[in-house]
């Protein structure tokens, strides 16, 4: 008879433990920001199972030697750290280090159960920690260094999934419709599917957004001489620029609603009619769109006759702050491009701006790194050199305290206000059950053991219809 693979669990345990895995991202580290040396640890999936995290003998990359993780990081003591799988949850353990263990920003006191989108800092060196698929965990971990998307790679488990979907459509003529937050990277990832798509054909970027209303079906399907004032000569427009190649539609949720109906007719006869003319042309191109609005929305003025053609396939791209893993192939990406050997920032600015809501996503990033690299001086980025960060900050603090916006300093902002909120978003069912297991089902040692108070517990396990556990271990 086959032995049940942990005799000790029970059932409850069990499925905790096989519906995901932890998967533990080295990201960056604070003094050597373009180093690119991100690096997917394998998962831990036996129990019992440890990694040590300390500091390297040497300058040199950082390597995996056995189950020890070696950090060139001098911030990083020797032996600093310990991660370790118990009762089906990942727990970190500071192991008496010099400068402690933060996690969200806050020094560790005991052991502490890891959730989704934890961020991990040991020494100057950071790392975030996700919650995936088994098979998506011992995937990601056999690309140790992420999966390649287009210009650059990701590490996060969501986007490499995606972008390896969109590698296998843009084989097709299949509509793409890529949604996601401003400045998340939906060029990136049409650009992404045109070159691999093998279409010899141009691709033909148009922001929908951006054109004057009584232009767009000009622009984009072009127009006879003499159509209408002002158009002296004809014009092939944008669709028929794009023969052969892919059209991208960005901000396609602001296209007029008559130019609408025209795309509609546009892609289902394949064919285009100038302004003016009277003969269709046919066009052979890929259609990719992309928004960040809802096109989904019940009350969205978007014909749902043409979002059903653009939506052959739907990606969800992931924002910037649901995917730190990729900071540091993104600061390394965006720090090449200044020439700067290297470039370091300071622990409060880099919490400040990596551990932040990002709204602007990668487009933030960019231009926050950007700047700084210039502000900077020969010395490391701090908070001053962070202006986006800053602003934000201020506007906070001023909404905050009504009417004294001008006591928050623009140069001195409080990191705290760009720091995650302690826990207040719920981590998932299974983060809290098997803090709860670990706990023995002390609700105030399973607190803990999440870094929030008794009473967020409490709402929390209610909300998932999760049973009250022991007020203390005494009780039976
Ligand atoms: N890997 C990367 N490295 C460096 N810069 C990047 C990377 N990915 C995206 N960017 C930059 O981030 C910005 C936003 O990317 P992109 O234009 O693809 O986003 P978007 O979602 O299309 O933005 P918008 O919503 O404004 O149309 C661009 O300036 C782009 O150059």
């Amino acid at each position: 008879m086959a032995r049940p693979l942990l005799t000790t669990q029970t059932e409850q345990e069990h499925s905790v433990q096989q519906k995901t895995v932890g998967m533990l991202v080295y990201v960056l580290r604070y003094d050597d920001l373009p180093a690119d040396d991100s690096m997917i640890l394998p998962p831990i999936t036996r129990e019992g199972t440890t990694y040590e995290v300390g500091r390297a003998p040497e300058v040199g990359p950082v390597a995996l030697e056995g189950s020890t993780l070696l950090l060139p990081d001098p911030f990083v003591s020797r032996t600093h750290a310990r991660l370790v799988r118990r009762r089906g949850a990942d727990v970190i353990e500071d192991l008496g280090s010099k400068l402690g263990t933060f996690v969200n920003g806050k020094r560790i006191e005991g052991p502490r159960v890891l959730v989704d989108g934890d961020l991990l800092e040991i020494g100057h060196s950071l790392f975030v920690y996700r919650l995936v698929e088994p098979r998506m965990a011992g995937r990601m971990a056999s690309l140790r260094k992420g999966l390649s998307h287009g210009p650059t790679r990701t590490l996060c488990p969501e986007l490499a999934g995606i972008s390896t979907d969109l590698e296998r459509i843009a084989r097709t003529d299949q509509p793409v419709l890529l949604l996601a937050e401003t400045g998340a990277g939906k060029e990136i990832a049409a650009r992404f599917v045109h070159e691999k798509s093998g279409r010899a054909g141009p691709f033909v970027a148009v922001d929908c957004g951006a054109i004057p209303d009584h232009l767009v079906e000009g622009e984009l399907f072009g127009h006879r001489r003499g159509a209408f004032s002002g158009a002296v000569e004809e014009r092939k427009g944008r669709i028929r620029s794009a023969e052969g190649g892919t059209v991208f539609l960005d901000e396609i949720g602001n296209l007029l609603e008559s130019a609408q109906a025209s795309l509609l007719r546009v892609i289902q006869e394949r064919e285009v009619t100038p302004v003016g003319g009277e003969r269709p042309q046919k066009v052979d191109v890929r259609w990719i769109a992309a928004t960040n609005e809802s096109l989904f929305a019940e009350d969205s003025r978007f014909r749902a006759d043409l979002r059903a053609r653009l939506a052959g396939y739907v990606a969800l791209l992931p924002p910037l702050r649901k995917r730190r893993e990729d900071l540091g192939v993104l600061c390394a990406d965006i720090l090449g491009k200044t020439g700067l050997p290297s470039v370091a920032i300071t622990k409060r600015a880099a919490r400040a701006l990596f551990f932040g809501d990002l709204p602007g996503n990668i487009r933030e990033l960019e231009r926050s790194l950007s700047s700084a690299a210039v502000l900077k001086g020969d010395g490391p980025i701090d908070l001053p050199h962070l202006s986006v960060v800053a602003a934000r900050a201020a506007g906070k603090v001023g909404a905050r305290a009504e009417g004294s916006a001008a006591d928050a300093s623009p140069s001195e902002p409080s990191p705290s206000a760009e720091l995650p909120r302690e826990r207040s978003t719920r981590p998932p069912r299974e983060a809290i059950e098997a803090a709860l297991v670990q706990a023995k089902r002390v609700q105030g040692e399973a607190a803990r053991l999440l870094g929030v108070h008794e009473r967020q517990l409490a709402r929390w396990m209610d909300a998932y219809g999760i049973p009250r556990g022991k007020k203390s271990a005494s009780e039976t």
